[in-house]
């Protein structure tokens, strides 16, 4: 089983969420690779079981032109057996906040098993640390579900 985090952050907001939920994922035993999504080569895409996607929004509620490659990717092919979570920050200031979560989410509930969302208002503060958990935890569990599917 091989899981794997892909974010983008500019200013460091999503980058702490990622930080986060992948020290999360530790507690809980579970590997996770974590990755900038300069780092991560969409060559070793399909290789994985589970991705969490973790993004900003940028423009009027757009994705960062550094997450365009990977959700044209997720566009390209549908991948049903994949479990997918997308996690994101935004300043609810602006009128289409965290857009950028919903467009990945309206993709991926498509396209994959889209097990889990979450946006925070900007930096992560401790009463988001719950969110997270949570999000972990149904990441997890449908990771769990989608393997009893396929093991005959
Ligand atoms: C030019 C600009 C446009 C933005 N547009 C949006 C937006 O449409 N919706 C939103 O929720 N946040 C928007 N934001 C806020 C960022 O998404 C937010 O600050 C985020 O936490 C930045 O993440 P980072 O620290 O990981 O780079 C915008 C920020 C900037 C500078």
């Amino acid at each position: 089983m091989k899981i794997g985090i892909i974010y983008t952050s500019v200013s460091g907001n999503t980058k702490e969420l990622a930080l986060l939920i992948h020290m999360l994922f530790k507690k809980e035993n579970i590997a996770v690779h974590l990755y900038r999504v300069e780092e991560f080569s969409l060559n070793y895409l399909d290789e994985y079981d589970a991705i969490a996607i973790g993004t900003y929004t940028w423009g009027d509620g757009e994705i960062p032109f550094e997450m365009e490659p990977l959700y044209k990717a997720f566009e390209k092919r549908e991948r049903k057996t994949v479990v997918t979570g997308i996690f994101g920050t935004g300043d609810s200031f602006y009128p289409h906040y965290c857009g950028a979560v919903d467009r990945f989410r309206d993709l991926l509930k498509v396209n994959t098993n889209l097990a889990v969302t979450l946006k925070v208002e900007l930096l992560p503060q401790i009463q988001d640390i719950a969110q997270c958990e949570k999000f972990v935890d149904l990441f997890i569990k449908r990771i769990n579900s989608s393997l009893k599917d396929y093991c005959f």
